[in-house]
């Protein structure tokens, strides 16, 4: 039974999900606070499920031994060293959707907030002071609001912004004009933001090309009196410049949720007037964590329990469906790479896969990230589906797919070719009807070969007795043969054997065989088929 921890503090329906599906729950959100605690717990755990309290370092990574999948229940994930996640064929999921609402209805909040100042006008009201002209504010209505990062949130904002009849114009330069269009605002380039707007709220990820977007010289050229609303993360503003051109009168106000330390507090922007502050509570309703929590323990559950994955970071999406369908051809996929690899000793410089047939209309990225982690299984056991597509990167080895529908005698087939400097090798494969894959052509030679656990691959010209030796050989030495393959290309050219084995080869067996001297290659192959 898969295990998981929940170490940050979300709501109890989560709890409740990983019960009903059969899954371990240990609840403890204090250990997100606490990461030396963390790490001592974390080896016992399948799954690890999250908000943005507990930081998920390389440390905690490498002392989590069994960790399969972290769900973040929520949108930004850079609490969690993703790299590192990939590095270990972690999976990390988040909830795009479910608190996308609550935190752009957080965003219109605040920038009503610092339009009319109502915090400050509130605390000087419960304080007996009837301050009625302290507070003068400013309209919303025909006011330009500038969103940087027209994403799902951002969406939300410019649809809610229009109904308050505001022009909205946008700064998203992986979308499209249209696009932008489409979610009711004008796109523009950052300059033009900046002059244009009279509020100004941010909705993009932390990432390198958004850290200090709004930094000191764009604040600088910000339109005098506009207002900056930060409901994303804390390193995209400049708090100290912020600070200053609020003091100096150029900003007239700013409503932040999130700060460039977490939890703050000590902040630049502490104690300025018309700053509107509030706690990282964006996705905080009880309807955006219901949700969240409800999401996240589901996609988690279908992932420890069916393989399904959703919302990956790290991991190309694949259906309950898909990997029910999916499942003999991705075992496939990687007992061809697993094949490969351990016929081949020296640096892989590229990956072909070729999908033919059915299996051409399947999820390709999943098969080729399975027929790759295949390959590199060889050499680290450790690598899966999610590391290596990312080691096969920093490595430096192209990957490249092609699919084509003309599979003939099979529903369809999956080719695979590794290219070294010195050779390339290619072996196909195929899924039966009875649900279990097959080698077929191993060199372009066809074969039929059943996939087992322990297995004998040899090389030799086509000639009489070979047959005899090896049967001889295995069978003198107490090696049981399942099953037999051969094939050769034309009579008298070069042959293959492929050996379905009770037991791993022997070394000695290996060597008699050598002694022999028929073979030119001799290799005892061992499969993962559980
Ligand atoms: N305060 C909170 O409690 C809270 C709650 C939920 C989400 N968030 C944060 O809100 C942010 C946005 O979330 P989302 O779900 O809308 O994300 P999203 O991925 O749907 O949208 C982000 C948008 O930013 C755009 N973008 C990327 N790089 C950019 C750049 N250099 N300049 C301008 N735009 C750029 C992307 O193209 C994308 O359209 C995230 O940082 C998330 O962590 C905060
Ligand atoms: O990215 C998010 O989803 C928000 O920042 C919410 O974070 P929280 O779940 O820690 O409140």
């Amino acid at each position: 039974m898969p295990k998981v921890l929940v170490s940050d503090k979300l709501s109890e329906t989560a709890v409740q999900i990983f019960r009903d599906r059969g899954i371990e729950v240990d609840f403890r959100p204090e250990l997100g606070k606490d990461k030396d605690k963390l790490a001592e717990v974390i080896g016992e755990y399948d799954g690890l499920a999250i908000r943005s309290a507990t930081k998920v370092t390389p440390t905690i990574l490498e002392a989590a031994k069994n960790l399969k999948v972290i769900g973040r229940a929520g949108i930004g994930t850079d609490n969690v060293d993703k790299a590192a996640a990939s590095k270990k064929g972690v999976i990390v999921m988040n909830t795009p959707f479910g608190n996308m609402v609550t935190t752009a209805e957080h965003a219109i909040a605040m920038m009503f907030a610092v339009a009319r100042q109502i915090p400050e006008a509130s605390a000087s009201t419960h304080a007996g002071k009837w301050e009625k002209s302290k507070f003068m504010g400013v309209e919303l209505t025909n006011k330009t609001l500038g969103i940087i990062g027209i994403g799902n949130i951002g969406g939300v904002v410019a649809d809610r912004a229009r109904g308050l009849k505001m022009k909205v114009i946008a700064y998203d330069p992986t979308l499209s004009e249209e696009k932008i269009a489409q979610k009711g605002a004008e796109k523009v380039d950052l300059d033009t933001l900046l002059a244009r707007s009279d509020f100004i709220t941010l909705h993009t990820p932390l990432i390198d090309a958004t850290r200090n977007i709004l930094s000191r010289e764009n604040l600088g050229k910000t339109k005098k009196g506009v207002r900056i609303v930060n409901c994303a993360r804390g390193g995209l503003v400049d708090e100290a410049a912020l600070a200053e051109l609020l003091q100096s009168g150029h900003v007239a106000g700013a409503a932040l949720d999130v700060f460039a330390e977490e939890p703050a507090t000590e902040n630049p922007l502490f104690g300025l007037p018309n700053v509107v502050c509030t706690p990282h509570l964006g996705a905080a309703t009880s309807e955006a964590q219901e949700n969240v929590a409800l999401q996240v323990a589901e996609q988690m559950s279908d992932y420890l329990l069916t393989g399904a994955v959703t919302n990956a970071l790290n991991m190309p999406s694949v259906t309950a469906e898909e990997a029910k369908v999916m499942g003999p051809w991705i075992k496939l996929a990687d007992h061809l790479g697993n094949f490969i690899g351990q016929m081949t000793d020296e640096p892989i410089k590229a990956i072909n896969l070729l999908y033919d047939g059915v299996v051409s209309q399947m999820n390709l990225e999943a098969l080729t990230s399975a027929s790759v982690a295949g390959i590199m299984k060889a050499v680290n056991p450790e690598v899966n589906m999610v590391s290596a597509p990312l080691i096969a990167k920093e490595r430096g080895i192209k990957i490249s797919t092609t699919k084509q529908d003309k599979s003939g005698a099979f529903e369809g087939y999956i080719k695979l070719t590794v290219v070294t400097a010195e050779r390339e090798r290619s072996i196909g494969g195929t899924v039966f009807s009875d649900g279990k894959p097959r080698f077929i052509q191993i060199k372009g030679i066809n074969i039929d070969a059943e996939i087992g656990q322990h297995m004998l691959y040899t090389t030799n010209r086509d000639e009489p007795g070979i047959i005899g030796a090896l049967g001889q050989t295995m069978g003198g030495n107490g090696v049981n043969i399942a099953n037999f393959t051969l094939g050769r290309s034309k009579a008298g050219a070069e042959a293959i054997a492929l050996l379905y084995v009770d037991a791993p080869v022997p070394e000695d067996v290996i060597a008699k065989l050598h002694q022999t001297g028929l073979f030119q290659q001799i290799r005892a192959l061992e499969f993962d088929v559980g």
